[in-house]
This record gives structure tokens, C-alpha cells and sequence, in this order.
């Protein structure tokens, strides 16, 4: 995709057969977002196998849950998804609730702060306390190395393009992740990683518990705090859009623990992850053998990309692309090979209803208690694989109504 991979995205999205080819070898690599290939993908899903990314594959580790495959992957999914799913969520409401309104708390007038910074510190600290259990130190050792990985844009770019991938951590930092897991696990404190250090997991080798916490680190952090900057860019920019959900924060007094409680909210939650998803590529999925899609023959092995970002932008389904409308999402639900910010088929986002109880209770309680004006907008830059407003995105705090 070159060294502009959103500029390369952008000139992408008017083809009609709706996929290109990244690269013809060693393994052929398409990029997808035609609705029927999509659909077929997804529908197919548990038979295709899912080759991880070569640059996060070195940083996440082979062991990685995230291109587990078949038995094995069932094994994880099993454990890792009902803590997180919808009907559990009213286990974490008050953490991320308390969360968010203590980041808040530190807002005063007069102050211009970084929306993408602050929900960067508000999702590592909800991913810290869901995936280990409590607000250890070692994550913002974490985070420090993280930012330090993917948080340039060339950097970002020469370690993809030219260097094969991201650096792994180093090994003291990944002892004390692990350190982190079994500390919790023995203590019996509830986290989605001590999970896969106990039980059915019991046994699992440091190395590869290290893999997945770092993994479930990455896919809960970056992913939720690039969503809630995303929506708040949003919502400032649009005046009328900012008027409604004002209007409906003031009729209401649910704080957006539900998505039914602020439905206006919801749809603004919604129309951020379509507009600009913060995952734009969903996993790869590699076909077993030559198989007819696309009106080729796509061979055996060839790894097929789904473009969420280009998905996002077909005008059948959502005329006028461009345009940040989150009326489209109060009219109508489209289907989920047409709307997909958390992916689709068997490797469905675990975090997809925690992240938006994220989005709608930090916008919430953000819009409540504070009356903010925009300063500067943020521009869409890739940070590591993910889809996110630049640091230059700025708003100013006018007011407090503690
Ligand atoms: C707005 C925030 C988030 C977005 C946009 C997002 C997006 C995605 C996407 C696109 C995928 C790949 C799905 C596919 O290929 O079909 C994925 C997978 C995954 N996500 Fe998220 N995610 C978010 C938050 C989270 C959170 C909070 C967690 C952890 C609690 C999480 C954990 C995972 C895991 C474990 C997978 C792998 C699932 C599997 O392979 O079976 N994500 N996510």
C-alpha cells in the first residue's frame, strides 16, 4: 500500500470489481471489499485459516491468540468472550464509568488538551484492569514501549515496509506482563489473561502466555482510545450533530451504560466506526485452495484482506460516504458484511460491546460535564495498524458544571 496507505486506500475505493492485488509472491495477497466476497469470507470463516499480519506477527509473538486457528482458536473464544460480552457488561459499567470521570476530574477551564492522548490513557487503564485484573505498574512500561514502536508515522512505515515488522518487547518487560497474569491468577483476581493462566489452561508456558497478553493488551487499548478521540472529533466538528446530542444528554438521564438509553449517542458511536474505523483491514483469511471469487480464480494459499475502511465507503449503502451522518444509523441496521468496524464471522471482536460502553460513557460524561470548544481537528494518520485522529487534535475547556 506504499507509503501513503490512506491516500492508496482513498484512490482504491471507486473500482468496481471492489478488490485489488497487494503482491503476487511469495503468497498472493488481495485486498477485499466486495459485498459478495465479503459475505462468502465471513460465511466460510471457520474453514479458512487466518495467517497473522507479518509486521504485528513479530510483535505480538507466534503464539499469538489472534491467528489461532480451528480447535484451538475455539479453546480461547470459549473463555475469553462471555466475560466481555453483552450480557456481562454491567460487570465493568462502574470501573469504566470511574475511569473516565477521574481523567474528567483533571480537565479545568481554560485548558486545551489532546482528546487522542486522554483516551489513550483512559482505554489503557480499562484494558489494564480487564486483561489484568488491576492497575499494574507494568503498563505504563507498556504503553511507553508501545508508543515507542508505532507511535511515528515513518517509524510506523519503515518497520512495516522496510525492516519486516515491529521490534518484539523487551524480555523484562514481557517477565513482568507474565509476573502481572500469574500474580492475579493466584490471587484469584477475576481478568480476562489470568483466565488462559488457570484452569483448562493451567500449564501454559510463559512464553506463550506473554503472546496473548500483549496481544489482548494491543487489540483492547489502541483500538477502544483511537474510537473515543474518532467520536469526539466527530461530534465537535458538526454543529448540528454536537446540538443533538447536547439536546439528548439534557432530556436524559441515563450516563450510556445501555446503547438504548441515548440512542442518538449510539448512532454518532456507530456513524465514528463506519467514517473511520479504527481497524481498517480485518484479519487476514487465507483459501486452502483455487477458488472462484471476485470473477477470477483467486489460488490456493492466497491471503485475502477484508477492507473495512473501503466497505465502509460503498455509496449503495451509505450514500455520501463522506459525510459523518449518524441519522443513517437510526434509520436502518446494515448487514454485517456491510458494516463491520469489529470484523465479522468467527473472529468477531470479542471487546466490540465493551468498546462501545467505552465510547458512549467517556462522550457522555465528557459533554455532561464539561462545555468544551474545538481548536484545532485531528487528521486521520495510521498509528501501528490502527486508524487514528493526529496528536494536533485539540479542544479547549470553557466550562465545568461539577
Ligand atoms: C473500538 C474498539 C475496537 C475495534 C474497532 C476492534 C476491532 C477488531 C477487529 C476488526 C478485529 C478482527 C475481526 C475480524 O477479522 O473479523 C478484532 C478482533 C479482536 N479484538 Fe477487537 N476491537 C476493538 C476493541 C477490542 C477490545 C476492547 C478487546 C478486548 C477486550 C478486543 C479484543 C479482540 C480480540 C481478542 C480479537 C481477536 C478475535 C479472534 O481472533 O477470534 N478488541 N477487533
Amino acid at each position: 500500500m506504499g507509503l501513503c496507505p490512506l491516500r492508496f486506500l482513498d484512490s482504491q475505493g471507486k473500482r468496481a470489481d471492489g478488490y485489488v492485488q497487494l503482491r503476487s509472491a511469495p503468497r498472493a495477497k488481495f485486498l477485499v471489499w466486495q459485498a459478495d466476497a465479503l459475505k462468502w469470507l465471513f460465511k466460510t470463516d471457520s474453514s479458512l485459516d487466518h495467517p497473522g499480519s507479518r509486521s504485528l506477527s513479530s510483535v505480538l509473538g507466534v503464539n499469538s491468540l489472534l491467528w489461532a486457528d480451528g480447535e484451538r482458536h475455539e479453546r480461547f473464544r470459549r473463555v475469553l468472550a462471555p466475560p466481555v460480552s453483552a450480557r456481562q457488561l454491567p460487570r465493568w459499567h462502574s470501573m469504566v464509568a470511574a475511569t473516565v470521570d477521574r481523567a474528567i476530574d483533571r480537565l479545568k477551564p481554560g485548558m486545551v488538551f489532546s482528546p487522542t492522548a486522554m483516551a489513550r490513557q483512559v482505554a489503557l487503564e480499562i484494558a489494564g484492569a480487564i486483561v489484568l485484573g488491576s492497575r499494574a505498574d507494568v503498563l505504563d512500561e507498556f504503553a511507553t514501549w508501545l508508543d515507542r514502536t508505532i507511535g511515528s508515522v515513518p517509524r510506523t512505515l519503515a518497520y512495516r515496509l522496510f525492516l519486516g515488522g515491529f521490534p518484539r518487547s523487551p524480555e523484562s518487560l514481557d517477565r513482568r506482563l507474565v509476573a502481572a497474569v500469574r500474580q492475579a491468577a493466584a490471587e484469584g483476581r477475576p481478568s480476562l489473561a489470568s483466565l488462559l493462566a488457570d484452569g483448562e489452561f493451567a500449564g501454559i508456558e510463559d512464553g506463550e502466555l506473554r503472546d496473548h497478553v500483549a496481544s489482548l493488551l494491543f487489540a483492547g487499548h489502541e483500538t477502544s482510545a483511537s474510537a473515543v478521540a474518532w467520536t469526539l472529533h466527530w461530534i465537535v466538528e458538526n454543529d448540528d450533530v454536537l446540538a443533538n446530542v447536547l439536546a439528548e444528554l439534557r432530556g436524559s438521564t441515563a450516563n450510556g451504560s445501555t446503547a438504548s438509553g441515548l440512542p442518538y449517542l449510539q448512532a454518532c458511536v456507530q456513524e465514528s466506526l463506519r467514517i473511520t474505523p479504527p481497524v481498517p483491514n480485518a484479519a487476514n483469511r487465507q483459501v486452502g485452495t483455487d477458488t472462484p471469487l471476485l470473477g477470477t480464480t483467486i489460488p490456493a494459499r492466497a491471503v485475502l484482506a477484508p477492507s473495512i475502511y473501503l466497505a465502509h465507503r460503498q455509496r449503495d449503502v451509505f450514500p455520501n460516504p463522506g459525510a459523518f451522518d449518524p441519522g443513517r444509523f437510526l434509520e436502518r441496521k446494515p448487514q454485517s458484511h456491510q458494516y463491520l468496524p469489529f470484523g465479522s464471522g468467527t473472529r468477531h471482536c470479542i471487546g466490540s460491546q465493551l468498546a462501545q460502553l467505552e465510547m458512549r460513557l467517556f462522550v457522555a460524561s465528557l459533554l455532561r460535564r464539561r462545555t468544551l470548544r474545538k481548536v484545532r481537528p485531528g487528521r486521520a494518520r495510521l498509528r501501528g495498524h490502527t486508524l487514528t485522529p493526529s496528536s494536533a487534535f485539540r479542544m479547549r475547556v470553557v466550562a465545568c458544571h461539577d
